[in-house]
């Protein structure tokens, strides 16, 4: 059985919600998402296999997550390398950029060549708010991403795929399979053409409600309750799945179009 998906209109949606009566600040938001995101790097790329995680980063939140991303990697022990080519003048974006200066993450323009010296690949280019032919400069980028046999992890959507319906048919993107994908809160339509190993990460932590005390029938003695980031009440109004978490992972393997494994 699949976890339902949830389209780019709704995921917009859900966010909203979660910043507005769920009273989450964007920053704790996009700091759950890239700790997710570092989490399913350390998964799949665990250190021994290289140190040397490029990060895409994009003008948006996707590009945010992959900020946030590559601070925890720095921490876990990776040596983390960003581009970030149209950086954003918001305060939130540029904040992300000195936490990651004053750990000395540096800071490259010359995509290709960072490609060519690193062990993994972050995409945090696009996410649900991409749409139509990919402007420069990052046709470039996602060919490269494309093309390398360096490993690539992607973060909500592989970039320049439609949210609904995948691969473009032709031009910038159509040959772009990356490996891994982590899926935000909940799969997007287009994980049905993604074929590579799926997570899915958060975004919020739970609030335990009583009612959700008498589903999992919590008491002292029971096991922590496996359902994480949304209530039960958001996942129900926005109809998506909650895999279950183990332990303290913010990430759940699932199948590669979102089947429950
Ligand atoms: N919306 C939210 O509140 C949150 C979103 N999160 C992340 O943010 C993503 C969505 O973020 P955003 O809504 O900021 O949007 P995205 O980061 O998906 O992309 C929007 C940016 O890409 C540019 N863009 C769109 N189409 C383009 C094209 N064809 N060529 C070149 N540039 C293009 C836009 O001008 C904009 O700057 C999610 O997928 C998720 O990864 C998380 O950080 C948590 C909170
Ligand atoms: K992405």
């Amino acid at each position: 059985m699949a976890f339902k998906t949830l389209g780019a209109k709704a995921a917009a949606a859900l966010d909203r919600e979660l910043m507005s009566t769920g009273a989450f600040s964007i920053d704790q938001l996009m700091e759950l998402a890239g700790l997710s995101v570092s989490q399913a790097v350390y998964r799949v790329h665990p250190i021994h296999k290289g140190r040397r995680v490029l990060v895409a980063v994009g003008p948006g939140n996707n590009g945010g997550d992959g900020l946030v991303a590559a601070r925890h990697l720095r921490h876990y022990g990776y040596h983390p390398t960003v581009y970030y080519p149209k950086r954003s003048k918001n305060e939130l974006y540029q904040r992300l950029a000195k936490q990651l200066e004053d750990l000395d993450v540096p800071f490259v323009d010359d995509f290709p060549k960072a490609l060519s010296s690193a062990d993994h690949v972050v995409d945090a280019i696009f996410g649900f708010s991409f749409s139509g032919e990919v402007r420069e400069p990052f046709p470039a980028v996602i060919n490269a991403m494309a093309e390398t046999k360096i490993p690539v992890t992607s973060v909500d959507a592989p970039s320049s795929w439609d949210i609904e319906e995948g691969p473009p048919k032709s031009g910038v993107g159509s040959n772009f399979h990356p490996n891994f994908l982590i899926s935000l809160t909940a799969p997007k339509p287009l994980v049905k053409h993604f074929k590579g190993r799926h997570f899915i990460g958060g975004r919020c932590v739970p609030k335990t409600s009583p009612i959700l005390f008498v589903f999992l029938g919590t008491t002292d003695s029971s096991p922590p309750p496996k359902k994480r980031f949304v209530t039960p009440a958001i996942a129900a109004k926005y109809d998506f799945d909650v895999p279950e978490y183990e332990g303290l992972d913010q990430v759940v393997e699932v199948g590669s179009g979102g089947q429950k494994l």
